[in-house]
């Protein structure tokens, strides 16, 4: 009767009609008997619909985990077949319910819920092991309910209303069937209460977890081997050890018309789901992670040889060179990697050479006003050892690293470009967001590959504008990727990682040398400071300038304009020169513009110089320029 009246009201399972025939015919121990209460009221809520398939599943794990425990302590004396029946009966129903692809109904083993336990080792392909998982914080947290679960089994008074609970329930099978009847109605309601004390609480009982049951382990662990299960329960029976979830084979759990799939089936049948609808591309097809793009061949740098889009491996076949061949099909293909760059991600590789720079329209010497010590230095440093490298050695070896800075507009950028076009050697012209952009996280990588290419292509020089950006202080609020890409740049700069043979020039520019690291100040050998334009050099902007233009001005003219143009930087004079050269065209007639022809266009004079200077004023203020020269006393390489 009592079954008949339980199958009515919770529509129960296989699992508790066993239980339940268990509890008539006395065969339940008092911590089973709790089980079994719990099974009931669990099996009631689970089937009420009224829960989230996610606190089911983990109403089905507690409770296959409960079984499993109470198993392997030697609790439940009946016979082992029926408890395996049980926690199979229950592992089988959470593992439904976390395959279930319908997420109405189920949890989807790929949601992101069901793979938590796993997901801090998703990356790695080795098999998990109980050792992995012992560190993630759901374990942890499994192992703390286990503990206080243990406590309160220890706390003598708990357990003994533990009992007393047992002792009632007992009591309820002996008697009429109505008592029976009425125990089970009011679990329903989930207060279960006490027919010889009303206002006694069950105690609380903690989900007693067994985590080596529920874990990922390989077949081939065995109690000893994980140590857990064998210090904790010592009285495990060999013989009714549980299968642990890797054990349990598709073949054993999926019957005919049973969607239940195990994640592993779920994941083949989503494969043979993609290669049926031809979406997926075969790994031989995929294009390959860093492959390049063909290349019809470059020059690096104005005057170095142009490079070959296929090397040519029997020239460039040295003892830094690695050749990799590779037959693909009939075609066989050579791929020459530098022993230097072996190490280097190829896109890296790929991205830092698209940095080289090869383009532009030269610059000369010349082309640059002023600043006579600044090229006469760099001259020294770049230019003729990289031609004579023979004679600058040991003493006379180049320094690594220099320092371009001044105030905004007075040539800094330009004396790079003028490196790049004069100097024979491989140019990168980088900038701090080239390094840290595009590989987000991945800076100090990109400039270990910065420095490799170099290497391999030189006589380099890294050009690096504003390189306050990369190399500012570095200070605690500061991102760990930054921090990092400062001290790769530190260590490469110190040539920590290059050889004394190495050609290779970093020159830095910036306008805040002040918000440089100091450690990347004192990398920077020379530092070497880029003024103000003096009268001379104003003046020589201006011949440069007008030298292509139609023009009516004597040199007292010029020379007056450039002594009204004190303070202003050689972009200052560009923009008055630019401005005033506007000037004709402004004084056409609207209507004319379109059919004057050049020659008619009348020359720039004093007076369009005049009205220029109403526009354009000096950008740098005289501050400012106080901050450039006192910092240039201090560590400028430039003569007292
Ligand atoms: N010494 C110079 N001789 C001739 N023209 C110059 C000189 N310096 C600067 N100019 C002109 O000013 C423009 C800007 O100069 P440049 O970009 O080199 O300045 P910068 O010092 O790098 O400034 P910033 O610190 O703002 O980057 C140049 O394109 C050029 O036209
Ligand atoms: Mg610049």
């Amino acid at each position: 009767m009592l079954h008949s009246k339980i199958q009515k009201i919770v529509s129960i399972n296989e699992c508790v009609n066993i239980m339940s025939n268990l509890n008539q015919t006395g065969d339940l121990n008092a911590n089973f008997q709790h089980i079994y209460e719990s099974l009931i009221f669990e099996d009631i809520k689970t089937t009420s619909g009224n829960f989230s398939p996610s606190l089911k599943a983990d109403l089905q794990r507690k409770i296959a985990a409960q079984l499993y425990y109470s198993n392997n302590s030697g609790e439940i004396n009946e016979d082992p077949a029926v408890s395996l029946t049980l926690y199979n009966s229950y592992i089988h129903k959470y593992f439904q319910l976390v395959d279930e692809q319908d997420l109405t109904r189920g949890l989807d083993s790929y949601s992101k819920g069901a793979l938590a336990l796993a997901s801090s080792f998703k990356n790695e392909s080795k098999q998990w092991s109980l050792k992995d998982l012992r560190n993630t914080s759901i374990f942890q947290a499994l192992e703390d309910d286990l503990t206080k679960s243990k406590e309160v089994m220890n706390n003598t008074q708990d357990f003994e209303k533990t009992i007393e609970f047992s002792v009632q329930l007992e009591r309820n099978k002996n008697e009429n069937e109505k008592s029976t009847k009425l125990q089970v109605t009011k679990l329903k309601t989930c207060e279960p209460e006490f027919k010889s004390n009303p206002t006694q609480k069950p105690p609380i009982v903690y989900p007693q977890v067994k985590i080596s049951s529920l874990s990922e382990i390989r077949a081939e662990d065995t109690a000893e081997d994980t140590g857990f299960a064998a210090k904790k329960y010592p009285t495990v029976n060999p013989q009714i050890r549980f299968p642990v979830k890797s054990e349990i084979k598709a073949d054993d759990t999926v019957k005919p018309n049973n969607p239940f799939r195990t994640a592993k089936e779920q994941l083949i049948v989503e494969q043979k789901k993609k290669n049926a609808g031809g979406t997926n591309i075969p790994a031989s097809n995929a294009p390959s992670y860093g492959c390049r793009p063909k290349s019809l061949g470059q020059r690096r740098g104005l005057n170095s040889p142009f490079i070959l889009p296929i090397k040519d491996t029997k020239s460039t076949e040295g003892e830094n060179n690695v050749v990799d061949k590779k037959k693909t099909g009939n075609n066989e293909e050579e791929k020459v990697v530098d022993e230097r760059l072996k190490n280097i991600e190829p896109k890296m590789v790929e991205l830092i050479e698209n940095e080289i720079m090869d383009n532009g329209s030269p610059v000369n010497w010349d082309d640059i006003a002023g600043l006579e010590f600044a090229k006469k230095t760099i001259q020294e440093i770049v230019v003729w050892p990289m031609l004579r490298p023979d004679i600058f050695t040991g003493l006379r070896g180049p320094p690594r690293g220099i320092l371009l800075f001044g105030p905004p507009g007075t040539g800094k950028t330009l004396i790079g470009k003028c490196i790049a076009s004069q100097s024979r050697s491989t140019f990168f012209s980088i900038s701090a967001s080239s390094l840290t952009s595009k590989w987000i996280g991945e800076g100090e990588k990109m400039v270990r590959a910065l420095f490799a290419v170099a290497r391999v292509n030189q006589p380099s020089v890294i050009f690096i504008d504003e390189i306050d950006s990369l190399l500012s202080q570095r200070s605690e609020s500061e991102h760990e990727s930054s921090r990092r890409i400062k001290t790769e740049f530190l260590v490469q700069l110190d040539g920590a990682t290059t050889s004394q043979e190495d050609r290779l020039l970093v020159v830095g520019a910036t306008n805040r040398p002040q918000e440089l690291d100091e450690a990347a100040r004192r990398r920077l050998v020379k530092r070497l400071y880029i003024p103000l334009p003096e009268l001379p050099a104003r003046k020589q902007i201006i011949h440069l300038l007008m030298a292509e233009q139609r023009h009516v001005l004597g040199e007292d003219e010029i020379v007056d304009i450039c002594n009204r143009t004190d303070g202003y930087s050689c972009a200052d004079m560009t923009h008055l020169c630019k401005e005033a050269a506007f000037g004709p065209i402004r004084s056409i007639a609207l209507g004319d513009i379109e059919h004057i022809s050049p020659d008619q266009v009348r020359p720039i004079t004093n007076e369009d110089f005049d009205a220029a200077l109403c526009q354009v004023r000096a950008s740098v203020s005289s501050q400012d320029l106080d901050l450039y020269e006192d910092w240039n006393r201090r560590f400028g390489s430039a003569p007292k």
